[in-house]
Parts: structure tokens; C-alpha cells; sequence
């Protein structure tokens, strides 16, 4: 089967706000080079990944080519745009591109939706989501948790306890043919309260399709607070990634 287009929407427009530092976190330091710059890496040596989208901040698309694209050559970024307040907002940013242009194209693609808060995506976790894309329209890369989880009540109470070997911790790149993420979001995107944390949502509930889980990985972290820079330093190190 000939290899269809993927094109991965990047996430760098947040405030980084549990992260708590000055500068955001997407442009913090990890052993000399900024955060977003470890995604953008392996999507421009990566085999499968096509074209990047980056989604920024308001105010630094300018910054951002400069600094970060034409600084480390990064030849796959074909468009930057605007975030927007929450995270789907940003997406919904992202995928106009990519809808605009489907009005001329009668390929299928592919859509690797990924925040760049996640620098230890590989490319091994890509080919697998490309599998699963190719195969079931739909998935996410994740891993079975290690830990048992349990789902709260309001006051703080164990209410129940799931299945531990049926829970996944879900990660990024979350992955979708075009025309299914772009027709979930047009949908999700009209209703007054939207509560959706990851993209699969809104493919669960709007398109009723079932989400694959892929093999991620478990070094595949978010860095969100400030203890996750001192392990991203530590993974870093360990896979020579410079
Ligand atoms: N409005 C937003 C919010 C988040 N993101 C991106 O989505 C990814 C996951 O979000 P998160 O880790 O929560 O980042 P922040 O929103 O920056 O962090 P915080 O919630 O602590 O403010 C990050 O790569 C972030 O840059 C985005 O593009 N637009
Ligand atoms: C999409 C995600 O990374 C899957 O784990 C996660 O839900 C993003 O959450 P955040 O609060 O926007 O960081």
C-alpha cells in the first residue's frame, strides 16, 4: 500500500502556567536546547512524518520561525499559526490548514496531533501509529498503567476501582485520518461546553469511532511541572539526543 501524506499538528501555543517559570516552558532550556525543539527533531529526521504544522503563542509566530525554525533548519515546518485559549482551541487552529486544503484533495491523510510538551516521542512510536491509523482510522499512543488507579468522588472518596489491566495512560502523538479529526472538531467545536482533555474525545463522542491504543512509551512524559525538566535532563543524557 503506497504511503499516505502525514502531517503532524505540533502544540507549543500554552502559558505553561504549573510549570510557574518566567519564560515558557515550551522555550526552557533542556541540556542546551529548547524544549520544542526535541519533537520538531524527531518529526524532521522521521520517515513518516510528512509536514509539520506549528501551533504558537499569540504574538510569536515572528519569534518562533526565526529562533526555532530557520535557527535549527527545521524544512518540514510548512505553516505556523496562532493558538488559541485552551488546548482544542489551538488544535482547531491547526486543523484549519489542513482543512482549507482537503477542499482540493481527494487523498486521505493522516493528522499525528502532538504536544511539544512531550519531547521523547521516537520514531518507532510513530511507525506503530501509523499502523494503527492505516488499519483503524483512529488512535492514540499510551501505556498500560503500572499503577491501580481510582475514580473519585466529589469529596474524596474511592468510588470505584477500575480494571487495572484495561487502564492506559495516554500520551501524544494522537493520531487520525484527516477527514474524521477535522469533521469531529467542526462538530465539537459548535457546542457551548466542550470538556475534552485529548483529541481521541472528541472522535469518541462526536464520530462514535473507536480510538486504537498504541504502544507509546514510558519515557514518553509531559513535562508539566518543574520536577519533569530534572528527568527530561536525565533521558536526554541517556539517549544522546543532541
Ligand atoms: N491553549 C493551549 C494550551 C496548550 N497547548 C499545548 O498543548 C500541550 C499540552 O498542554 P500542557 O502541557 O497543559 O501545556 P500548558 O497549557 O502550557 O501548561 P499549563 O496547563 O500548565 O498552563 C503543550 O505542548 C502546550 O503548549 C496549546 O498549544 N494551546
Ligand atoms: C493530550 C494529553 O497529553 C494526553 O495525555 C493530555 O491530556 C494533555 O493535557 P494538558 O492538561 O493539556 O496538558
Amino acid at each position: 500500500m503506497e504511503k499516505k501524506h502525514c502531517a503532524a499538528i505540533v502544540l507549543a501555543g500554552g502559558q505553561g502556567k504549573r510549570m510557574g517559570t518566567k519564560i515558557q516552558k515550551q522555550y526552557l532550556d533542556i541540556s542546551g536546547k529548547p524544549l520544542i525543539y526535541y519533537s520538531l527533531h524527531v518529526f524532521e529526521q522521521s520517515q513518516i512524518i510528512d509536514e509539520v504544522i506549528l501551533v504558537v503563542g499569540s504574538g510569536e509566530i515572528e519569534y518562533v520561525q526565526e529562533n526555532i525554525v530557520d535557527f535549527y533548519h527545521f524544512n518540514k515546518v510548512s505553516r505556523i499559526v496562532e493558538g488559541g485559549k485552551e488546548r482544542y482551541d489551538s488544535v482547531w487552529n491547526g486543523l484549519q490548514i489542513l482543512k482549507e486544503r482537503r477542499k482540493s484533495e481527494k487523498e486521505e491523510s493522516f493528522v499525528f496531533i502532538h504536544d511539544c510538551a512531550r519531547p521523547f516521542v521516537n520514531e518507532e512510536m510513530l511507525e506503530r501509529a501509523y499502523e494503527g491509523v492505516e488499519k483503524y482510522r483512529a488512535c492514540v499512543v499510551g501505556v498500560p498503567s503500572k499503577d491501580t488507579v481510582k475514580l473519585s468522588d466529589r469529596n474524596g472518596f474511592a468510588a470505584s476501582t477500575p480494571e487495572r489491566d484495561r487502564v492506559w495512560i495516554v500520551q501524544t502523538p494522537q493520531v487520525f485520518e484527516s477527514s474524521l479529526i477535522i469533521e469531529a472538531y467542526s462538530r465539537m467545536m459548535k457546542e457551548e461546553h466542550i470538556q475534552v482533555t485529548d483529541d481521541a474525545m472528541a472522535v469518541e463522542q462526536q464520530m462514535h469511532v473507536p480510538v486504537k491504543l498504541v504502544m507509546g512509551s514510558y519515557e514518553n512524559i509531559k513535562i508539566t511541572t518543574a520536577g519533569d525538566l530534572d528527568i527530561a535532563e536525565i533521558f536526554v543524557k541517556k539517549y544522546k539526543f543532541l
